[in-house]
């Protein structure tokens, strides 16, 4: 049993007790659902956090979550009671309704929200940190992603506590072979081993989440972990731009310049900032918050489109960097070597060839420099790479490929007409996952509107020289049509930058995006304008240059490379001959009951429990394999050349093209297996996560006949 608060209301600690509804988030170790205390009648937020994914021990995990159990704030999400149950650890919380800011962010304010709503989110946060520093406790894990609203507004921190036990054991992000999300809200002290680091650490996470706020991500969330980690190092610290930012205040890009302070001795304390004239004038939250979120559709309908979005962003993501490089590079070579010796052109095509990433490193480079003017640090931090110029002022295509609407359309409401509905195949997943059909995923009707930048047309154009892979992907109507009637070759180039590439570290993720993954994901590649004329009808959502189709990412037609799970369709790879032996194949699985046989209500959950079991086992198998296949893949791809599994073949001059394009269909062929092994990894975590509730529930149904049994209550329909 919990108590609760200053409250004696007590919340047992018995599963039963408590009837799992909808799934409301997920994060690297957890996933979180709404549910209902029986005995009280009330709706609670059940936190399910997978023990087996946990670095740490359970007595560790259990100190820590009674430590939560003792926090009493207004501002900081506390348990009611914790209890463990199979290989989860049940966190019993208060929900919040609107969940967390992120999830807002992702589904209405991709741009971030307005000056006095972050005002007053961040002025409830820093009550809550000046709550746990006073106590001696530090967060570590200060981001928009664990700051929960409710429907009247209330923020609350959440993810204390039990996370923290995490960090203290290892690396906060990594979980067993997963590495999720980025070090973003890291302060520098954190990221480098032995530095120490106090309270202050938290100041930086809070500077960090203001940027995220106002601008929808937080800085360098883009890159991969190790990036980001020499970034945060390295660099001068992020901050709001003095021109480009606009529309925030003075004293709003002050107040973060305090925060992200490289010294930490340097950094304010939380009473110091709470003092600052920003928070002066902060409106109370049930004015400035309560309507970010009026006309919204709840909290898991979003979460659920959020999911379906994620999946298919973090499937196609990786498209563009590496491969795009490795193209590149191998186009860059061949052009010298075979055909083009103008190696002043060839620069001059690869300078064209900059893309999403290049630019948007150049802004964020430009942006920490900038913001570093206004931190007193930053001298000694700033990389001093002067040469670095940004890509604007280059006369590179802008940043903002699709403009912010602007702030009056950023108010959170999403116009009923505004809606588009996921087609069939997406209700099915849906349905098959419990989850009803009628729920219409708010997908922004403005989204489906292409918004192309004309410069970067002609930017993107190659003028002369080899084809290179942007040039193949140029982005005019006509480029489309040369595409169609292309020697097989160059199509395949086109092809090859459809397909996943992978830049650092090989990511297993446990989702289609965890919760630290707070950017939203783009696509630099120009995926888009590879889609043909039926995928763009069937358009509902385009981000950057990303789109997804209607067809529930039915991509499979339009992208050989198929990375995108099809939940409705069990694997994604049934469909792709390409994956060759790597292929689980289906028959080699031990057969499951159709799923109908589990949803009989004439079967006794005695009956049901061991296929659920066998299930639950055989995906975790396979989840194990493929991560195993994965790791392999990647030694074999990195050593490939060296061990001779793929041998280079001998250049000389006249086989040089042959050899260059036989390795980089070898290449390709791995990306290919990489990118269709990590698909069914997503999907098999996909219904793993699935299968994990249908089993808790098939448990808590146990249970509670079991307790009928015991007492003598006549079971339904015994009568
Ligand atoms: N009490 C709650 N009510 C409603 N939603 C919640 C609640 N607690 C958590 N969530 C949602 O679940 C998400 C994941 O929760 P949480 O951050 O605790 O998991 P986690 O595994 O610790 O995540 P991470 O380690 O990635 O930060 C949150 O971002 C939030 O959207």
């Amino acid at each position: 049993m919990g108590r609760m608060g200053g409250s004696t209301k007590t919340y047992s600690a018995n599963p039963g007790d408590y009837k799992l509804l909808e799934e409301v988030g997920y994060g690297a170790s957890a996933t979180v659902y709404r549910a209902i205390y029986i005995p009280f009648n009330e709706v609670v937020a059940v936190k399910c956090l997978d023990l087996d994914r946990c670095n740490s021990h359970l007595d560790d995990i259990r100190r820590e979550a009674q430590t939560m159990s003792l926090i009493d704030h207004p501002n900081v999400i506390r348990a009611y009671c914790s209890f463990v149950v199979d290989h989860n650890l049940w966190v019993i919380m208060p929900f919040m309704a609107e969940g967390s800011c992120l999830h807002l962010m992702k589904i209405a304010y991709p741009d971030g929200f307005e000056e006095p709503a972050i005002c007053s989110i961040l002025k409830e946060t820093l009550k809550a940190l000046e709550y746990l520093h006073r106590q001696g406790h530090i967060h570590r894990d200060v981001k928009a992603g664990n700051i929960l609203l409710d429907s009247n507004g209330v923020v609350k921190l959440a993810d204390f506590g039990v996370s923290a036990c995490m960090f203290d054991t290892g690396d906060r992000q990594r979980s067993r072979n997963t590495f999720v999300g980025t070090p973003c809200w890291m302060a520098p002290e954190v990221l480098q081993p032995g530095s120490g680091y106090n309270s202050k650490a938290d100041i930086w996470s809070f500077g960090i989440t203001a940027l995220e706020l106002a601008h929808g991500h937080a800085p360098f969330s883009k890159y991969p972990p190790m990036k980001v980690l020499l970034m945060t190092i390295q660099n001068a610290p992020p901050g709001l731009d003095y021109d480009r930012d606009k529309k925030f205040s003075k004293l709003f890009k002050e107040m973060i310049a305090m925060c992200l302070v490289k010294d930490q001795a340097k950094r304010p304390t939380v009473e110091k900032l709470l003092k600052h004239s920003f928070f002066k004038n902060a409106k109370p939250p049930e004015l400035s918050v309560k309507k970010l979120f009026t006309d919204l559709p709840p909290l898991w309908q979003r979460v659920k489109a959020i999911q379906l979005k994620d999946a298919a962003q973090l499937a196609l993501k990786k498209m563009p960097s590496a491969e795009e490089e490795a193209l590149s590079q191998s186009e860059y070579q061949r052009g010298v070597s075979a055909w083009n010796f103008d190696i002043e052109d060839l620069k001059a095509q690869a300078l064209l060839l900059r893309d999403d990433d290049d630019i948007q490193e150049g802004k964020e480079e430009d942006e920490s420099n900038k913001a570093s003017i206004s931190n007193k640090d930053a001298d000694q931090s700033s990389t001093g790479d002067d040469d670095i110029r940004p890509a604007e002022s280059q006369g590179n295509i802008s940043v903002d490929e699709f403009p912010s609407s602007g702030s009056s359309n950023r108010k959170g409401k999403i116009p009923e007409s505004e809606m588009v509905e996921f087609s069939g195949q997406e209700k099915l997943s849906r349905k098959k996952n419990g989850i009803s059909n009628d729920i219409v995923p708010p997908v922004l009707e403005k989204d489906r509107q292409p918004k192309f930048k004309p410069q970067t047309t002609s930017r993107r154009q190659s003028q002369s020289g080899p084809l290179t892979p942007n040039a193949v992907l140029g982005h005019s109507p006509s480029e489309r049509g040369e595409i169609e009637n292309m020697p097989t070759n160059e199509k395949l180039k086109c092809d090859a930058r459809r397909a996943p590439s992978f830049s650092g570290p090989l990511m297993l993720p446990n989702r289609a995006s965890a919760n630290s993954l707070s950017a939203p994901i783009k696509s630099s590649g120009g995926f888009r304008d590879c889609l043909d004329e039926k995928s763009k009808t069937n358009l509902v959502q385009i981000k950057g240059r990303f789109s997804v189709t209607s067809e529930n990412l039915d991509l499979v037609k339009d992208i050989p490379l198929n990375s995108v799970p099809r939940h409705s369709q069990g694997s994604p790879l049934r469909k792709s001959a390409s994956v060759g032996e790597w292929v689980f194949e289906p028959k080699q699985m031990p057969a499951n009951p159709p799923i109908k046989e589990y949803s009989n209500a004439s079967l006794p959950s005695s009956a049901i429990m061991p296929h659920l079991q066998n299930l639950f086992q055989q995906t975790s198998l396979q989840q194990e394999l493929i991560a195993t296949l994965l790791n392999n893949l990647q030694t074999n791809d990195a050593d490939g050349s060296q061990n001779g599994k793929l041998p280079p073949l001998p250049r000389t001059l006249e086989n040089n093209g042959i050899a260059d394009s036989a390795a980089s269909q070898r290449e390709r062929l791995l990306l290919i297996k990489v990118s269709e092994l990590q698909a069914r990894m997503m999907n098999l975590t996909y219904e793993l996560n699935a299968e994990k509730l249908k089993y808790m529930q098939l448990q808590q149904q146990l249970n509670t006949l079991s307790r009928q049994e015991e007492d003598g209550e006549p079971r339904e329909g015994d009568a």
